[in-house]
């Protein structure tokens, strides 16, 4: 069994919600992206997402955008991030998530890729603009190196094909919980936890919503209706403001210790 399953039934035995929060991988430096890991892992977090830096994000809002330009400008590039979450997975336990758009890694080679990320002790991947039309091209691979491919859905995706993406997947689906970027929101559309409930109630594997999602309120509510959330554009800011006390607080429901 994968690393991302086994925490996934995990927390399924302890009636447990998942918490993922995204960085940045290059934001800050790449070498302080093993001691970020690190301390997310410290805080409760189910599962890392790593984001890999594009200058074309279509997926991204300003905050992330910003980073992912800041960690470009201190030359981050794929093989850089693929060596540190080498290093990291000596010390880190918790699952890694790759979080890339499909350019980066046709310009790494596919195989040399997924070679390396396994090497890496990469668990799972997301790739935003890999439609499941084309998933041929790159997760026979993935499967056979048992690295996870993390899907998304949208508010704007049918029921049926949200049926169809959720039953090829292993790890989570994603619920994108927006027609629209990532970023902090204060209100969500009224009818989203209607449609959080149809998403859950279609899909085998645990259903996790991200985009906008920034306080403990929204937290809550959320996991009322799904198996957890995954936090960005919060976390790369109070990472970039160097702010760990409000993190570890936004995180501490999740966090074990506290308990
Ligand atoms: O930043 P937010 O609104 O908290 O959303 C999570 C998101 O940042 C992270 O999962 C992510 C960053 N870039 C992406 C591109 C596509 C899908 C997901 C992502």
């Amino acid at each position: 069994m994968n690393r991302l399953e086994q925490s996934f039934e995990l927390l399924n035995e302890n009636d447990g919600k998942a918490f993922v929060p995204y960085l940045m991988a290059g934001d800050g430096g790449l070498e302080c992206l093993v001691d970020r890991l690190l301390l997310l892992e410290k805080f409760g977090a189910t599962a890392i997402e790593v984001g890999v830096p594009f200058s074309d994000p279509v997926a991204d809002g300003p905050i992330i955008q910003n980073a992912g330009i800041r960690a470009l400008k201190s030359r981050t590039t794929l093989k850089g991030i693929i060596t540190e979450l080498a290093k990291a997975r000596e010390l880190v336990t918790i699952p890694i998530i790759l979080m890339t758009y499909l350019n980066p890694i046709y310009a790494y080679g596919i195989g040399a890729f997924v070679q390396d990320i396994q090497n890496a002790g990469v668990d799972g991947c997301i790739i935003p603009d890999l439609p499941i039309e084309e998933e041929d091209m790159l997760v026979p691979q993935l499967a056979e190196a048992q690295i996870e491919l993390i899907r998304l859905v949208t508010p704007a995706t049918p029921l049926e094909r949200i049926k169809q993406i959720a039953g090829r997947g292993k790890g989570f689906l994603y619920m994108v919980t927006v027609k629209g970027i990532t970023g902090t929101r204060n209100l969500f559309q009224h009818d989203l936890n209607q449609f959080l409930r149809a998403v859950k109630e279609l899909s085998p594997i645990p259903v996790l919503a991200g985009f906008g999602i920034s306080s403990q309120e929204q937290i809550n509510e959320l996991t009322k209706y799904c198996d957890g959330v995954v936090v960005g554009s919060r976390i790369v800011e109070l990472f970039e403001k160097n702010n760990l006390s409000e993190m570890e607080i936004l995180m501490s429901i999740f966090n074990k210790n506290h308990k």
